[in-house]
């Protein structure tokens, strides 16, 4: 097969899927591989890949499968400097004028285990069915109910932490992104589920472990792409199944446990749209593990980088924690605040490790010229983030340092606004943004607050010397670091 990908490639480029530019030339890429095309790569390798794939051109195109993917160069401006049509802000801005009809492709190109999994989840469904499912759960995620929450989830960060050397006396202890990860994985169930018991954050988090093995299938690609695969390796099918009809089970008893003790935590609502029919099975089930499995690895990604980025830096640490001492608004109005010192560490290690390098594919219903090349209408589009968040003409030379201080010149509408709009990947560019952003934002700032009021926190001379570059796993769809960090408790120093 592999002496056959050139000829296939031919095909698939000229034949199948052509993209030209005005002058009739062929858009480049990578060449076709045997049988993922760039799909799996583009998750595995997505930091090497994204400096690689970059010599084709401001816009290329990759293969998800036999599926097409194009990558937009991520600085707009320079792609559309060519065009000499969008080279300010506004008009990159008119660039995602029709978000709001623009669909997520099926699956993400992922394949059919990968569809098993979350094919039907509120993330990559569309129309009516996304609207549905959206609705059930939004309003859970808005500010009000997040400040109902917030009190617990302090409480909770303020244990976890504390639990992070026990037993280790007054000595220093090295945590690592596993050591985190509990703490926003059952923060956002029970935020949903409402207060669990031990033995339901256990069997939780077990099947969080089993969905995540599947996915590690899905990430070993080849032959999981195609529903062939259930007879070609039926262990894994069986794995599926059983997976699917216990995180069912476990469901339908949290929300038996709850409605018998007629406790009403949002999972109760939910369930109960499935039983008026206003969500499919499907569509519930799937979200929940999006919401709380696929996003295990993007939570821990993002709190453990914060967490490394800080500790390399005292002085640092030393004014946050003067402006968590000295903040007179209650918590959660401080780590909602857009314009705190905390708040900036959190940006700027968003803008240097996104959780993906390539974002989400979706197509726009419109045909569009990118780059100079016709873009046929539902093309499947995906953005490289690296190459926006660190690209030195509007960031600056230090575009690769953590700075936090860079938008402290910004002002608070510059901050939200399209000043950063199309220059700063980390919740998403259109219409479909993240359900839990202002809940991840409060969760994830809170945990850093109750660490640094209970550590120094500092990264040992062995993990420097490894370097904070990003690490690629076979087993996590998104590049978790493996970097420790040192946390000496505060009271020992006094
Ligand atoms: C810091 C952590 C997080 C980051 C960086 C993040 C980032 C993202 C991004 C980039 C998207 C895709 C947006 C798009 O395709 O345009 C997304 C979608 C989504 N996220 Fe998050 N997310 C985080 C945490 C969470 C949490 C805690 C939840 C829990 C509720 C959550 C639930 C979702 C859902 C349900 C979607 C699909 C939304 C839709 O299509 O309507 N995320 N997230």
């Amino acid at each position: 097969y592999r002496q056959k990908e050139p000829i296939i490639h031919f095909i698939l480029s000229t034949v199948v899927y052509p993209i030209r530019d005005i002058q009739g030339r062929l858009i480049s890429g990578p060449l076709w591989k045997f049988i993922d095309g760039q799909g799996l790569d583009k998750f595995l390798h997505g930091h090497e890949v994204s400096q690689d794939w970059r010599r084709h051109g401001p816009t290329y195109r990759i293969w998800s499968g036999f599926v097409p993917e194009m990558w937009v160069k991520a600085h707009r401006p320079v792609i559309l400097r060519r065009l000499s049509v969008l080279t300010r802000p506004e008009d990159v801005k008119s660039f995602y004028v029709d978000s709001a009809v623009h669909a997520k492709c099926t699956s993400s190109n992922g394949g059919w285990l990968f569809h098993q999994l979350l094919g039907n989840c509120m993330g990559l469904i569309n129309g009516e069915r996304w609207k549905r499912t959206r609705l059930e759960f939004n309003s859970y995620f808005i500010n009000r109910a997040i400040t109902e929450f917030s009190p617990q989830m302090e409480q909770d960060a303020a244990k976890y932490t504390q639990n992070l050397t026990e037993g280790s006396g007054h000595g220093v202890n090295l945590i690592h992104a596993g050591n985190i990860s509990r703490f926003p994985f059952m923060t956002t169930a029970e935020h949903i589920y409402g207060p669990m018991t031990e033995k339901e954050k256990e069997n939780l988090w077990l099947l969080g472990q089993r969905s995540l093995r599947l996915m590690g299938k899905v990430l070993s690609g080849g032959v999981y792409r195609f529903k062939v695969s259930q007879f070609l390796r039926p262990g894994t099918h069986q794995n599926l199944k059983k997976f699917d009809d216990e995180w069912t089970a476990f469901n339908e008893q949290v929300y038996n446990a709850r409605k018998g003790r007629g406790q009403e935590p949002p999972f109760v609502h939910i369930w109960e749209s499935l039983i008026k029919g206003k969500i499919s099975k499907q569509e519930l089930i799937q979200t929940m593990s999006e919401i709380l499995f696929a996003n295990l690895d993007v939570s821990t990604h993002v709190l453990g980088w914060l967490i490394i980025f800080v500790a390399q830096n005292t002085a640092l640490q030393e004014e946050l924690r003067r402006e968590i001492t000295n903040q007179s608004s209650d918590m959660v109005e401080f780590l909602s605040k857009k314009d705190s010192l905390l708040h900036f560490c959190y940006l700027e290690s968003l803008r240097l490790r996104p959780f993906t390098v390539f974002t989400i594919p979706e197509s726009s219903p419109m045909a569009k010229v990118l780059g100079g090349y016709r873009i046929p209408k539902n093309t499947s589009v995906v953005v490289d983030t690296l190459a926006i968040n660190h690209n030195p003409e509007f960031w600056g030379d230090d575009s690769r340092d953590f700075n936090p201080y860079r938008f402290q010149n910004l002002s608070t509408k510059e901050l939200i606004s399209y000043k950063l709009r199309y220059n700063l990947f980390t919740f998403g560019f259109g219409s479909r943004k993240c359900l839990g952003q202002h809940f991840a934002d409060v969760m994830i700032k809170q945990f850093l607050c109750k660490l640094l009021e209970g550590y120094k926190l500092t990264l040992p001379e062995m993990e420097i010397r490894k370097g904070t570059g990003e690490k690629s796993s076979m087993d996590t769809w998104v590049p978790i670091s493996d970097l420790q960090v040192a946390l000496c408790p505060i009271d020992s120093l006094l």
